[in-house]
């Protein structure tokens, strides 16, 4: 029960949003406010997590140069630091906060540019680092392992198919928040290194199924067909829509109706801190209270972060009070 969870995060960003009243591209702005957080997708959940009372621990890459902010971070939430250090930056994402209409702009550069063999030994040095975590883990824990996020320019796309497989080989459950190239590689590996569950959003599902899926029985059935090629949970995240959460048995729509958000960044990452958390508690998505407390729970921690800058949860009384009164549709 008080496993820790292990995020990695092979790409994280140092986010800077900036607001301003109203966004016009080809134009002169002022913005009212700079904010800069430590970030990335891994990291994000692992600071959810954290705030959620979960124990975590973190590994990736980090720049040498600019690590302070993530270090920090770690600190503060007592964040077990696992992350290879190379030299360079880690980079700078961009995040346009328009207040005009509460509308968040990312611009995501492409990250640290490290020569094949640096590649190398620091994928193997991060294999490592997982497989010392896993190894330290009772041999009944299934410990939850996030792996998110894009992967940084030379990188094999298909890492999180050989991440799943070492994942698997110690018993370990792999949650998986990816998008392009590297989550059809994942997708498309041999059933043994598939991940427990993944949340692509709607564009990202519709990429791997190479057709639009505008309506809900169109999700339904691509995320079924990824149920029956062995990915346990699938989560489609549908922005303010809500979510729907299909097992290999049933399949739930939740839904909360969104306050105005301070900032979108990072909302994604919440909801898979939230079904992680859910997890990690034991709920089983195979049944229907299981499943529905996946989804309420995650559906609080993607609403309760909108409100805050950064990778924060209100408090857990806020949590559950929002879960509470998420709307759950089961569907057919
Ligand atoms: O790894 P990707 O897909 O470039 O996304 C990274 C961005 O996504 C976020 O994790 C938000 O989901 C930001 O913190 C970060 O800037």
């Amino acid at each position: 029960m008080m496993s820790t969870v292990l995020t990695l995060t092979f790409n994280p960003a140092l986010d800077q949003t900036i607001t301003l009243d109203r966004l016009q591209p080809g134009t002169v702005h002022r913005a009212s406010a700079v904010h800069t957080n430590a970030g990335g997708k891994g990291i994000n959940v692992a600071s959810c997590l954290a705030d959620w009372g979960v124990p975590v621990a973190a590994t990736g890459i980090l720049g040498r140069a600019n690590a302070q902010p993530f270090e920090a971070l770690f600190a503060d939430k007592g964040i077990a630091d696992h992350c290879v250090r190379v030299d360079g930056e880690t980079r700078v994402n961009i995040k346009i906060a328009d207040q005009s209409n509460a509308d968040t702009t990312d611009i995501n550069l492409p990250g640290l540019v490290l020569g094949e063999t640096v590649l190398g030994a620091v994928r193997e040095q991060v294999r490592e680092t997982v497989i010392g975590l896993l190894q330290d883990y009772p041999a009944d824990s299934a410990p939850l392992v996030v792996a998110a996020g894009s992967v940084p320019q030379g990188m094999d796309p298909a890492v999180y198919a050989s991440v799943g497989a070492e994942i698997r080989r110690f018993g370990g459950r792999l949650i998986l928040d990816t998008s392009g190239v590297p989550l059809s590689a994942a997708l498309a590996a041999p059933e043994r290194t598939l991940p427990l569950c993944i949340k692509p959003n709607r564009a990202e599902l519709e990429q791997w199924a190479a057709t639009p899926l505008d309506t809900l029985e169109a999700i339904l059935t691509a995320a079924r067909r990824l149920n029956r090629r062995g990915i346990a949970l699938v989560v489609v995240s549908l922005g303010a829509e809500g979510a729907v959460y299909v097992s290999s048995s049933l399949a739930i729509r939740a839904a909360l109706p969104v306050v105005r958000p301070l900032s979108t960044v990072g909302a994604g990452d919440a909801m898979v801190a939230g079904l992680t958390a859910a997890l990690w508690e034991d709920a089983n998505p195979e049944t229907l209270p299981g499943l529905e407390r996946i989804a309420r729970l995650s559906t609080a921690f993607a609403v309760g972060k909108l409100e805050r800058l950064g990778p924060n949860l209100p408090p857990r009384a806020t949590i559950e009070a929002l879960a509470a009164t998420v709307a759950i549709e089961v569907c057919a």
